[in-house]
């Protein structure tokens, strides 16, 4: 007996989540409740006494009526809202709705709970307030959870009904009210939730009979239109309509109603999470009643809830869409933002990182920068090593020199001298460079003579080399090549040792190199000067030891380090299709340590070391810094001079090679970056230049001379025109490639670009000016320092004309028979006489004929006769060059 009576209060106790699922609510929620009440709580288990359940209906009851406080003013236009109308169709929707669902029964629960929430609803002052709460579902939740349990079933509900009417009657609106905010609640809460209409049928029943009995008080008719939303109120004042048609209650209810629709839509700050379930149940009142959804939505609109951001990171430009996602923004209010900025931009519009700024600023949020410049530019990032992980590394050297002064030879016999210590054995393989031990140290020599090369690297931003041999033959001189090799290698700021070669030669004069050599500061160190002068024979290999002695030396003197424990970087010296092997890419490696299986970029390609061979044709494992390698594992051929770094694993590689060459192909379509005269002056203002980098080409070596006097003497606002090369003779393509690795102009005194120069003027964008008057020179290049060039005419070559043959005709002069071989010469055009590359006449087209008849202009592939203005001296194999002067907008 005493078990069953346990079991019985067992039963009888109501349990933390059974009261909150009669609320509708999580046990988490009454748990959090009950702690801040101080109520002693456990878990969803915990059992709710009599007084936690006042004290928790009291917590409601609070918000409540704080909430009523703060909406006062909300009252008068709820009042207007609720038109008898309004609250007259109620009913019929509420009608609508099927009574079988609240036909389940609830959780039993005892009178006791009951009781006390009577009372709090009896004490529910105002219309007003029961809706209130009714609208939050808590306060009504509780009572209607009473009800249910003791409505249990339809039966019980119906009995309770009358109790209820009962109630009504003999104690007023209290009862009824009880069970009417009950509904209220409860429905809300399902309504919100999980239309918890039907869930809740039970106490709908019940308060259905409540609510009759409310309905005649009025408050009880605006109780149940709160909760109504769902099924189970409307249900209630269905009854209660039924019962009492003609009182005015309906018109309350509309009032409670919208009442506890507006307060359900504001939300209290603190009680988002009631809040928001009660705008649920709202909305589900919306739904069902029509009459009330107007007024909904006359409600003030819900207080946006500020989520902007402090702080976002930014990784470059992106689209609006994306900006304003990461504001937490609506695209439209940005793109507003934008025309206000006077930016017309569409969603999909990528925004730079100025317009990225100030959208953000205008929101007062913080922008982090994060442009992962540094990884696909990587060649521009240098790394600082910590001095004590830095390692002497073998130096890089590239032998330059005329043609035929035997750099060849000389890189052959250094290869053969047998002073590779242990490494003898493999077969020698050409992979652009190789290495030689000498005392125990290593040199590494680049494969590849001639300073074409050399610069060209350069070009590319390539920095390889340490030291150059300027190798000149004793029994020839200086030549117009040394020069050009001097002043490359002085360009490129790196020691030079000068190899007097063939000295096995009779002829050989040691002593007239030397003394040639001063003219271009190489003065050898027995003469006070500070250049190492070291005389070989490549041939009969005399003095290869003393030469690579001299080599070390001077690595020692510049301390050439690197860390060899890195991730490595490189430089791609060659790369070829290898039929078999695929890309291969000969490169070097400079920085770190370059590892079999290690991801890499080159260049604008990528790839995963598979196999790598030295010099000697040993596979390797791993390639430390001055080390050069054949590497095959590249998905396509990188480009001589690209640089080439490893990366953590190939998807990264891969992206960045993909950036790269959309970076690549933009740069191309991009502007000009090198220094011309036109914009030598904002080069000049931003101080982005110190010194004019000039390489002169005249016709004799005089001109040369006396320009390169001339132009030493300009100085303005600070900067100064430095001379890196001059030289006699054409244009040539190595001039081109020195000037775009110098960032330098080109002049042409009264000399022409040789063909490859002219396509190499027009890839690498180098500012060429061809003179016939030093002081025109003197003159364009002080007013370009002053940025007062304004180039008003442009040349612009039209075509050229080969000279097949010359006829003199008495009167006329000398009539050139010509092909036109590229684009075309026309009669008004102006000429130029090009004699092996010199500009022999400058002067106008005097006639232009196709067999007997003038030509107006005659194109290419077609011959033509052609006279030049008070010009005769015209000779089989000249070009003429015909031009015209078009106006520049600057
Ligand atoms: N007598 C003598 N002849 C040499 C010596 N070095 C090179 N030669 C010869 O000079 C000629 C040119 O030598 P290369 O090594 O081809 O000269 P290069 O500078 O590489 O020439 P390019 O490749 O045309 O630029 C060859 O016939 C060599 O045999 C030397 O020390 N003594």
């Amino acid at each position: 007996m005493d078990n069953k009576q346990d079991s019985k209060d067992n039963k009888d106790k109501l349990r933390v989540y059974e009261y909150a699922k009669s609320l509708n609510m999580s046990s988490k929620e009454i748990i959090t409740i009950l702690k801040r009440l101080n109520l002693p709580v456990n878990n969803h288990m915990s059992v709710m006494e009599n007084e936690m359940v006042h004290k928790v209906e009291g917590f409601f009851r609070d918000i409540k009526a704080n909430a009523a406080a703060k909406r006062a003013q909300d009252t008068a236009s709820v009042a207007v809202s609720s038109s008898p109308q309004q609250a007259a169709s109620r009913p019929q929707q509420q009608d609508r709705k099927p009574q079988g669902q609240h036909g389940q029964g609830n959780k039993n629960t005892n009178h006791d709970r009951q009781g006390p929430m009577n009372s709090i609803n009896t004490k529910t002052p105002t219309n007003q307030q029961q809706s209130e709460q009714r609208a939050s579902g808590q306060q009504g939740n509780r009572p209607q959870q009473n009800r249910p349990t003791q409505g249990g079933q339809g039966e019980r509900r119906q009995g309770q009904g009358q109790g209820f009417q009962g109630n009504r009657q003999g104690q007023g609106g209290g009862g009824a009210n009880r069970p009417g905010g009950g509904q209220g609640g409860s429905n809300n809460r399902p309504g919100g939730g999980q239309g918890g209409s039907s869930n809740r049928p039970g106490p709908s029943g019940q308060n259905r009979g409540g609510q009759g009995g409310q309905g005649p008080q009025g408050n009880a008719g605006g109780r149940g239109g709160a909760p109504r939303p769902e099924g189970g109120n409307r249900q209630g004042q269905q009854t209660q309509n039924r019962s009492f048609d003609s009182r005015p209650a309906p018109g309350n209810r509309g009032n409670g109603n919208d009442e506890g629709g507006n307060r359900g839509k504001s939300n209290r700050p603190n009680q988002r999470r009631f809040d928001d379930a009660k705008t649920n149940g709202f909305k589900g009142n919306n739904r069902g009643s029509k009459g009330r959804g107007g007024k909904f939505q006359q409600q003030p609109p819900r207080e946006k809830i500020d989520n902007t951001p402090k702080k976002i990171i930014v990784r470059g430009t992106m689209t609006v869409g994306d900006l304003a996602k990461l504001l937490h923004k609506d695209a439209s209010e940005v793109i507003k933002k934008l025309i206000f900025l006077g930016v017309m931009a569409t969603i999909n519009q990528e925004l730079d990182m100025d317009a990225i700024l100030l959208i953000a600023g205008d929101y007062g949020v913080e922008v982090e920068v994060k442009i992962p410049v540094e990884e696909d530019s990587f060649e521009t990032v240098e790394e600082t090593d910590e001095e004590e992980d830095l390692v002497s590394r073998p130096p890089v050297v590239t032998i330059m020199g005329h043609v035929d002064h035997g750099k060849t030879t000389l890189l052959d016999s250094i290869r053969k001298t047998n002073v590779t210590g242990g490494e003898a054995g493999g077969i020698t393989q050409h992979i652009g460079a190789y290495q030689v031990e000498i005392n125990h140290k290593k040199i590494t020599f680049l494969d590849t003579p001639g300073h074409e090369a050399f610069t060209l690297m350069r070009a590319r931003g390539a920095q390889v080399t340490d030291i150059t041999i300027i190798v000149v033959a004793a029994d020839d001189g200086i030549m117009p090549q040394t020069v050009e090799a001097i002043n490359h290698a002085k360009a490129a700021g790196v020691p030079i040792i000068v190899a007097v070669n063939k000295i096995d030669k009779p002829e050989a004069n040691v002593d007239k190199i030397k003394q040639e050599m001063t003219e271009y500061e190489l003065v050898p160190e027995e003469w006070g000067g500070d250049t190492i002068f070291v005389e070989v024979s490549a041939k009969q290999r005399i003095g290869l030891e003393n030469l690579l002695e001299m080599i070390l030396l001077v690595a020692e003197v510049n301390d050439y380090k690197a860390n060899p424990d890195k991730r490595a970087r490189a430089t791609v010296i060659e790369a070829e299709l290898d039929k078999g092997k695929g890309p291969v890419a000969r490169i070097l490696v400079q920085h770190g340590t370059l590892k079999i299986g290690d991801a890499f970029v080159a260049g604008n390609c990528f790839g995963r070391v598979r196999a790598m061979v030295n010099d000697k044709g040993r596979r390797l494992k791993e390639a430390g810094p001055s080390t050069p390698v054949e590497i095959t594992g590249l998905t396509e051929v990188p480009l001589a001079g690209d640089p080439f770094m490893v990366f953590e694993d190939e998807r990264k590689a891969r992206a960045i090679a993909d950036r790269r060459s959309i970076k690549q192909r933009q740069s191309e379509m991009g502007a000009n970056t090198r220094v011309t005269l036109d914009d030598l002056y904002s080069h000049i203002k931003d101080g982005e230049i110190k010194d004019l980098n000039v390489i002169i080409k005249a016709d004799v070596q005089g001109s040369a001379e006396a320009l390169k006097g001339s132009l030493a003497k300009i100085d303005i606002e600070g900067v100064r025109v430095k001379i890196i090369h001059s030289g006699v003779g054409a244009i040539t393509e190595s001039d081109i490639i020195l000037a775009s690795a110098s960032n330098a102009i080109v002049i042409g005194f009264n000399v022409r670009p040789d063909p490859q120069a002219e396509a190499t003027i027009a890839q690498e964008k180098v500012d060429v000016r061809m003179h016939r008057v030093i002081y025109n020179v003197i003159d364009e290049i002080e007013q370009a320092m002053k940025g007062m060039l304004d180039p008003v005419f442009k040349e612009v070559v039209i075509g050229h004309a080969e000279v097949r043959n010359v006829f003199k005709v008495t009167k006329v002069g000398a009539i050139a028979g010509c092909m036109v071989t590229s684009g075309k010469v026309s009669r008004n055009a102006e000429a130029r006489l090009i004699r092996e590359g010199i500009v022999v006449y400058t002067g106008k087209v005097d006639s232009l004929k196709r067999f007997k008849d003038d030509a107006k202009e005659v194109a290419q592939g077609y011959e033509c006769g052609i006279t030049l203005e008070r010009f005769n001296d015209i000779k089989e194999g000249d070009v003429i060059e015909a031009f015209v002067m078009e106006s520049v907008e600057r």
